[in-house]
């Protein structure tokens, strides 16, 4: 499968195509909508939060509630676009209006794509920059990683994004019987988090930051269990799976690092404190004593449930501004600003989970044949006894 995503921040709509999706595959756009409004609901958003109200719109590649096979089109609406409709129309505008620096954004802001864009792309307005920089493109990769997840579910493959880390304040509880009491247990948590009374010391973290003009960021962890051993491959870079789900974890605006199980923590232990050991039982055929690798080995899946962490800067735009320079004066200024989340982080658990879902539906793909579901799930099953009995 494959996709692309287009839209502004503050232009009419958001749109992903998805070329790929197999046949047969029973979607809605409530099984959609679940996904895009778990996005929209995290502790610590700004305001543009309340205007918004995500749904998607199914336009192409489902009939009577099954895929076709045909590519599928996404629409989510931006409702704030009325408010825009002047600055983002397409249609020309007079060169008088043109020259007018007034209209332009010339000050760029750090952390953002501002000042790169502007000067990688001729543009002396910045809002030619910021308006598909802005983290408001990740709606449609939700929309997208929801089709995927649909998907999996149909396959038996479960996903399910949490929060680990705000600021300073971890998460003690990790341990869960299964994805659905994940599920449950986070949905019940304004910051998405397992750990309850970690949640209301990260939502007084978040608080604390916004009053004192700041942002605060965090670490957000996908956990996806039922996984086939050998998903991905060991023989090439680009086959390597954990590679592609680093890449799409990295892309999401803010994210500077990523982890496979226990990640970055490897490199400061002992071989014998990292490796998970092999057993072996006529049920389950091969498994791990342990899963400090995440789930990979070699570029592949090894069974084990998947781990994969992404660690989310605080977001760019403060209350309490930084310091910068005009593009047209050169003169240093300090911004200040009209609205801002202060926290994105539990949004970006969803978005994590969606950027995951989709590598691993694509594998699955690769794998088991893409055309049709039933001849995907044969395959599957087929494989899945031979694995178990090896
Ligand atoms: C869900 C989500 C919401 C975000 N909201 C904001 C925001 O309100 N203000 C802001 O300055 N940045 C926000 N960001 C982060 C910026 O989009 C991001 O830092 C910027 O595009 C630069 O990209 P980079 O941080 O990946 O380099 C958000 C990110 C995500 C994932
Ligand atoms: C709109 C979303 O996030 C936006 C991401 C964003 C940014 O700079 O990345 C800035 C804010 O937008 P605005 O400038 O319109 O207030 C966020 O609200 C969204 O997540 O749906």
């Amino acid at each position: 499968m494959r996709f692309l995503t287009a839209g502004e921040s503050h232009g009419p709509e958001l749109t992903a195509i998805i070329e790929g999706v197999p046949s047969q595959l029973p979607l809605t756009e409530e099984q959609i909508n679940e996904h895009l409004q778990r996005r929209q609901k995290g502790y610590g958003r700004g305001r543009r939060m309340q205007i918004e109200k995500d749904r998607v719109r199914i336009t192409s590649g489902v009939r009577h509630g099954k895929t076709t096979g045909a590519p599928i089109t996404l629409i989510v609406e931006n409702k704030d676009w009325k408010h825009w409709e002047k600055i983002m129309g397409a249609a020309p505008i007079t060169e008088e209006e043109e020259q007018d620096v007034k209209r332009k954004i010339t000050r760029p802001r750090p952390g953002h794509a501002d000042l790169n864009g502007a000067i990688k792309y001729r543009h002396r307005d910045m809002r030619n920059v910021l308006e598909r920089s802005s983290a408001r493109e990740t709606t449609v990769r939700v929309a997208v990683g929801a089709v995927a997840q649909v998907l999996l579910k149909s396959l038996d493959v479960e996903i399910c994004g949490h929060v680990l880390e705000i600021g300073n304040i971890r998460s003690e509880a990790s341990a869960f019987e299964s994805i659905k009491e994940l599920k449950e247990k986070t949905e019940a948590s304004e910051v998405r988090c397992l750990d309850l009374e970690a949640s209301e010391k990260m939502k007084k973290a978040i608080d604390e930051a916004k009053e004192n003009g700041d942002s605060i960021g965090g670490v957000v962890e996908v956990v996806a269990v039922n996984l086939p051993i050998g998903l991905g491959s060991h023989v090439q870079y680009d086959r390597k799976l954990d590679g592609k789900i680093a890449q799409g974890v990295m892309s999401i605006n803010a994210f500077k690092g990523v982890e496979i199980g226990i990640g970055f923590e490897a490199a400061r232990l002992l071989g014998s404190k990292v490796h998970d050991e092999i057993l072996h039982s006529e049920e389950r055929g091969f498994y791990r004593r342990t899963n400090r690798l995440g789930g990979f080995e070699g570029g592949m899946t090894n069974g084990m449930p998947v781990v994969v962490r992404g660690a989310m800067k605080p977001i760019p735009t403060l209350y309490k501004p930084l310091q910068s320079v005009d593009i047209e004066t050169k003169e240093v200024f300090s911004a200040s600003i009209e609205r801002s989340d202060s926290c994105a982080v539990p949004a970006a658990a969803v978005v994590c989970e969606a950027a995951v879902a989709w590598e691993l539906a694509n594998a699955m793909l690769e794998k088991f044949g893409s055309d049709t579901l039933e001849d995907i799930l044969e395959s599957l099953e087929n494989y899945r006894e031979k694995a178990r009995n090896f």
